[in-house]
């Protein structure tokens, strides 16, 4: 099995192209001259639909296949809608896999998550912890189908012996990320509230758990190169991580993210609420033996994203309010 070279003839159909990660992987693949990029938002290819997915890959031929589309979102949106997560992703990967094999296009590469490793796995966690243990029961039916996604990849590797390849990326963040207050993941989800703490000048903002949990924070920078490095180095059975190898409480992250804000006020944890797997922190040699490390510090993406989201969101909310007009959640 030899993994065609990546070439700016190539036609990479990246799926989830509007996405936090795959927009940010379609701008690192412009700037490298990739101008043949196969792109269709989810109104107009419903990738859980196999039929129409398989005519939309009939019609493009794509060479290169990244699959960055999913049913995804923070850790409420995975315990309060594990059915339709369970249901879509699994459904997404049958019909774009089963697409691409029909065409025996040559590389394929699928972004799982970390969150697939069993909770208690050691840390750093090692590719080798996948299907070692029991899930985390916040992230299981997300988890299970990113499982089974893998599984279907080495399948079809075995089978046909195209190379297809999965990763496993940590929490990212960055510009393009999902602020909304519920769905969010923790990163934009608390950078928002506190944002608007500082904004109405709120004594106190409310964090979700306890605020012990440790999290690792990739930036969706960081991790289209690596995707770009897989794509290009990478050619082996065994899904490879994708983090930075550092993780931080949330406690610690609100206090960050305060500080690059301006904020002053005080934190009241939620203990209500889901803390999730109590740490998740990778092993990341596999991937720095290719060559790819992480660029972006914690605080300067930080710094970034936050600068993105008062550009593309809290200035035009403010100058509409300032207007008169009713402000948009
Ligand atoms: N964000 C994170 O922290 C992590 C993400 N991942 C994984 O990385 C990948 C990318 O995640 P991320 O960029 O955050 O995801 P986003 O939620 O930002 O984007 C997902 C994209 O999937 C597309 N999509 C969803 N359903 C369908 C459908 N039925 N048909 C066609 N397209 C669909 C959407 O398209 P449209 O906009 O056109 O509706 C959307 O642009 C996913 O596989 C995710 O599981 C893994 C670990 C962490
Ligand atoms: C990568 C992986 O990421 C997801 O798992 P997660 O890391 O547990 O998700 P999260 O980012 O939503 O939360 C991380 C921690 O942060 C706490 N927390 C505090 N305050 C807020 C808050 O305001 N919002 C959110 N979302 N969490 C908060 C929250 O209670 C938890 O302890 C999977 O669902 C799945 O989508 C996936 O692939």
């Amino acid at each position: 099995m030899h993994a065609p070279r990546l070439t700016t003839a190539s036609r990479i159909l990246v799926a989830g192209h509007r996405g936090l990660a795959g927009s940010a992987l379609c701008g690192r693949l412009r700037a490298a001259g990739h101008e043949n990029l196969v792109l269709a938002s989810s109104s107009e290819v419903d990738l859980r639909d196999h039929a129409a997915t398989a005519r939309f890959f009939a019609e493009h031929s794509p060479d290169v296949v990244v699959l960055a589309a999913a049913r995804g979102g923070g850790i409420l949106t995975t315990v309060t809608q594990p059915a339709d997560i369970i249901s879509d992703n699994l459904r997404i990967q049958v019909s774009v896999f089963d697409a691409a094999r029909a065409l025996r296009v040559p590389r394929l590469l699928f972004l799982a998550s970390s969150c697939l490793y069993p909770r208690e796995s050691r840390q750093p966690i090692r590719e080798t912890s996948v299907m070692t243990g029991a899930l985390e029961p916040t992230t299981e039916s997300y988890a299970i189908a990113k499982i089974a996604g893998m599984a279907q990849v080495r399948a079809v590797r075995e089978q046909d012996g195209l190379a297809w390849i999965s990763a496993m990326p940590t929490n990212l963040y960055g510009p393009g990320d999902n602020f909304h207050p519920t769905s969010s993941h923790v990163l934009a989800g608390l950078m928002r509230r506190i944002h608007e703490a500082a904004q109405s000048g709120a004594d106190s903002v409310q964090v979700w758990g306890t605020g012990t949990p440790r999290r690792e924070f990739l930036h969706v920078d960081d991790l289209a190169e690596a995707c770009v490095t897989l794509l290009q180095d990478y050619d082996e059975p065994a899904p490879v991580n994708i983090g930075t190898g550092r993780d931080i409480s949330i406690a610690d992250l609100a206090k960050m993210l305060a500080e690059t804000i301006g904020y002053t006020g005080s934190f009241e944890f939620d203990a209500e609420m889901p803390d999730g797997a109590p740490r998740r922190v990778l092993d990341i040699r596999t991937l720095t033996g290719l060559g790819w490390e992480p660029r972006i510090r914690l605080r300067a993406g930080i710094a970034a994203t936050y600068q993105w989201y008062l550009e593309s969101t809290a200035l035009p909310r403010q100058r509409e309010a300032v207007r008169g007009h009713e402000m948009v959640g």
